[in-house]
């Protein structure tokens, strides 16, 4: 590659870094106290938790609190009119899609009776995470306990791109693997999401091994996740035509039965010809090559969630995130980026032993050149892939550890047991402050 060719790659690579850098804070500043991060998890399913809810962790973001409040104001169309001397055409279309979806707040699908709720009847009860674009919080609404992801918007178009994505892709999926919505509410400066409620993300699960200094992801829970995961993602291809653009351990989910779940569509894209074509922001450090090089930048197909996903569970199986991580973001992308430097692979791995199945199977994810890398429809053909497929019977791993069956339930519960729910707060030395 010449040398103008190759600085002018830095020198995008660089602007992106400074783009994701400035949304992360920007949006941080104006609603996060400074010592809270970008996304904090707090599980209030858990006793040890609930008894702290006065707790600083547990406090709402000072400034964002009476947003939080089911008393905040009903949308009223009028103020949302748009506005004739405006020219931006991009935003007057989204203004209106949030004006289309205002039609169909309030009404919540629970357990198959649709009903009209009063967002005063939704009764927060804790914080359970936040993230770039809002809070998630445990509440009581109609009997039932919901997770319910405000999101606040403000006068930037990208911010209510986002919210919308978030609202519309949610309401379209019903997979086993993806966190069921219940329905919205749209107001005039926030939009909530009632949804499932999971027990806790793998960032937090990650963190909470790591602080306890027990044993990281075992295989066979790799396998669940790979497994959950790669059936949402060809779900969403499918089915819907979309990418969901964001895999990392924040946004996979577990509930107390094992079950393992993808959240967070705010930047998922629909694709045309199996291609996405924006540049839409994700995570720098879980984005694939493709997704960080000029040329392949805004065309990139779903092997860049591929890619993600092989970060995310080697980041899960060996408690680290596989690239030396410095001060300067711009130096890790550059060596995700440049294909002539190795993938991660767990063939070197020393401290723990994986089945040469495992290892081929996340060599096949993180394959630099997305032209080797395979598509969800051949990994689904993987041996690995298909010993964790229930529809299997008898080849389904139930594998027995030290003579016991391994359900995920148990490993799960047996985390959440042994270590602290403090601990979901404290970050971990070598893995990427995404949240
Ligand atoms: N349905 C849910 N049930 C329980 N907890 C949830 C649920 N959805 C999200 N959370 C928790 O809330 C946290 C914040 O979620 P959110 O989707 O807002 O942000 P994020 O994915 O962590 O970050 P970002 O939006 O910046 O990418 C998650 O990391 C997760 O721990």
């Amino acid at each position: 590659m010449d040398n103008v060719c190759f600085q002018q790659r830095l020198r995008d690579l660089e602007t992106r870094v400074r783009k994701w850098k400035f949304l992360k804070l920007g949006l941080t500043e104006v609603r996060l106290r400074p010592r809270d991060r970008r996304s904090t998890s707090v599980d209030q399913k858990h006793k040890e938790c609930s008894s702290t809810s006065s707790s600083p962790q547990h406090q709402r973001p000072n400034n964002i609190g009476y947003l939080t409040s089911p008393m905040e104001r009903k949308f009223t169309p009028l103020s949302m009119k748009p506005s004739p001397s405006r020219r931006d055409t991009e935003k007057d279309a989204l203004e209106f899609e949030f004006l289309e979806g205002c039609k169909k707040s309030g009404v919540l699908d629970i357990d198959g009776l649709k009903q009209a709720v009063d967002p005063n009847e939704i009764h927060i009860i804790g914080l359970l995470g936040s993230g770039s674009c809002g809070v998630v919080e445990s509440a009581m609404v109609k009997s039932k306990l919901m997770a319910v992801k405000t999101m606040y918007k403000n006068d930037n178009k990208e911010n209510l791109k986002r919210i919308l994505r978030d609202v519309r892709i949610m309401s379209l999926c019903n997979s086993p693997f993806i966190v069921t919505s219940y329905g919205y509410f749209m107001f005039d400066s926030s939009v909530k999401i009632c949804m499932q409620i999971m027990s806790a993300c793998c960032e937090k699960l990650l963190r909470r091994i790591y602080h306890s200094k027990l044993e990281f992801f075992p295989e066979y829970v790799a396998g669940h996740i790979v497994y959950s995961a790669i059936s949402a993602l060809d779900y969403l291809k499918e089915r819907h035509s979309i990418i969901h653009r964001d895999i990392k351990p924040s946004n996979i989910l577990f509930d107390d039965s094992g079950n393992i779940k993808l959240c967070d569509f705010g930047i998922s894209g629909f694709m045309t010809n199996s291609m996405a074509h924006s540049k839409s922001e994700g995570c720098p450090p879980y984005m694939a090559p493709e997704r960080l090089t000029i040329e392949t930048n805004s065309k990139y197909d779903v092997r860049s969630d591929v890619w993600s996903l092989g970060i995310t569970i080697y980041q899960l199986v060996t408690g680290i995130y596989p690239f030396p991580l410095n001060d300067m973001e711009f130096t890790t992308l550059t060596i995700i980026a440049n294909l002539n430097l190795p993938s991660p692979s767990l063939k070197g791995e020393t401290t723990r032993s994986f089945s040469p199945l495992f290892i081929e199977f996340l060599d096949f994810c993180l394959r630099k050149d997305v032209r080797e890398r395979p598509e969800y429809k051949q990994l689904m053909k993987h041996d690995f892939f298909l010993d964790y497929d229930p529809s299997r019977g008898d080849f389904y791993k139930l594998k027995t550890i030290n003579g016991n069956p391994s359900h995920v339930a148990e490993w799960f519960n047996s985390v959440i047991a042994r270590s602290r729910c403090e601990d979901e707060l404290k970050p971990i030395p070598n893995t990427p402050c995404v949240n």
